[in-house]
C-alpha cells in the first residue's frame, strides 16, 4: 500500500526548474531512496514533503491525506519525521533534552492543566521520558544521553538527530543524506539502524543520500534525479546500471561512489 505519493509535481525558482513533473510513491514499511547528481532536486522534493516549499502544479499525498493543506508545523503531527542535512540540534542542551523536544507533538495539556492538574502532568511527563529512554536504548546512546550535544562527536550528533526524529514516533521518516561526513564504521552501524528502524519499528523510510554503497545495501527501491526530472525507477541494481543514470552521473564526482558501489555490491 502507498504511503507517500507525489503526482506531477513541480517547483520552480525563478527560472530555475528545481522539480520537474515528479510522480512517485513510497509504500509503507519500505525504505526508498533518491539519488542523483548534485542540483538534481533531491533536497527540494523533501523541502516540498515537510511544506517548507510548495509546488506550483501537482499533489502530495500522504496516507491519503493531502499534504498541501497543511502546514510545515503540522506535518510532525501526521506521522512525518526528518533529519537535516546539516544536523539541527539545541547545541547547548543535553542528549535527552533534545530528545524531549521531539516528544513536542505529542504533548497533550494545555497551560491551565499544567498549573492546576500536576499529577495528569506527572504521568504525560513520565511517558514522553518513557518513549525517549526506549528510543535512547534502541540506538545505544545510553553513554551519551546526560551529554550537551555541544561537547559530541560528528557521528554521535549524527545518531541522535535520527533519535530525535524517532521520539516522535512517525510513521514515515525522511532521512536527508545519513551517511555525509560519516566514517566507514559509521556509516556501516547507519546501515544497520535503517534496517532495525524498518524492521523492528515498522517505520517507513524516504532517505536522499549520495553513498550508493549504503544505498544498495538498505534500499528496496530507488529513483534517480536529473535536472529536476525522474531518470529511473527500481532496485538499487536497476537504477545503477541504467544506460541514463550512468550518463547522468558521468562528469560527476559521484561516478567514483557509482563504480565503487557496484565494486563493492554483494
Ligand atoms: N532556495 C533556492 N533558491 C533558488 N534556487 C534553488 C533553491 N534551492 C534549490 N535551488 C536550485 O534548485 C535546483 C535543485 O536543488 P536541490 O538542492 O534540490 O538539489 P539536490 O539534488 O538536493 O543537490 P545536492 O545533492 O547538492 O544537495 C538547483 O539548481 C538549485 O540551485
Amino acid at each position: 500500500m502507498s504511503l507517500l505519493e507525489l503526482d506531477g509535481v513541480t517547483l520552480k525558482f525563478g527560472g530555475v526548474t528545481a522539480v520537474n513533473n515528479l510522480s512517485m510513491s513510497v509504500n509503507e514499511g519500505e525504505v526508498f531512496a533518491l539519488v542523483g547528481p548534485n542540483g538534481a532536486g533531491k533536497s527540494t522534493v523533501f523541502n516540498m514533503i515537510s511544506r517548507f516549499y510548495r509546488p506550483v502544479r501537482g499533489s502530495i499525498r500522504f496516507d491519503g491525506e493531502d499534504l498541501l493543506n497543511h502546514r510545515a508545523h503540522e506535518i510532525a503531527n501526521l506521522g512525518i519525521a526528518r533529519t537535516f542535512q546539516n544536523i539541527e540540534l539545541f547545541e547547548r542542551a543535553t542528549v535527552l533534552q533534545n530528545l524531549l523536544v521531539g516528544r513536542h507533538r505529542h504533548r497533550r495539556s494545555t497551560l491551565p492543566e499544567q498549573l492546576f492538574f500536576a499529577g495528569r502532568i506527572r504521568a504525560e511527563e513520565r511517558e514522553h521520558r518513557h518513549a525517549v529512554e526506549e528510543v535512547i536504548d534502541f540506538l545505544d546512546l545510553q553513554v551519551y544521553r546526560d551529554k550537551m550535544i555541544a561537547g559530541l562527536p560528528y557521528g554521535v550528533r549524527k545518531v541522535v538527530e535520527l533519535a530525535r526524529a524517532l521520539a516522535t514516533k512517525p510513521r514515515l521518516l525522511l532521512l536527508d543524506e545519513p551517511a555525509s561526513g560519516l566514517s566507514v564504521e559509521e556509516t556501516q552501524d547507519m546501515r544497520w539502524w535503517i534496517d532495525d528502524i524498518r524492521r523492528q519499528m515498522g517505520i517507513t523510510v524516504l532517505m536522499v543520500e549520495h553513498d550508493m554503497g549504503l544505498v544498495s545495501k538498505v534500499c528496496d527501491r530507488v529513483l534517480a534525479l536529473a535536472d529536476g526530472a525522474k531518470l529511473a525507477e527500481g532496485t538499487p541494481a536497476e537504477v545503477q546500471s541504467h544506460p541514463a543514470v550512468i550518463e547522468a552521473y558521468l562528469g560527476t564526482s559521484a561516478v567514483s561512489k557509482t563504480a565503487n558501489a557496484q565494486g563493492e555490491r554483494v
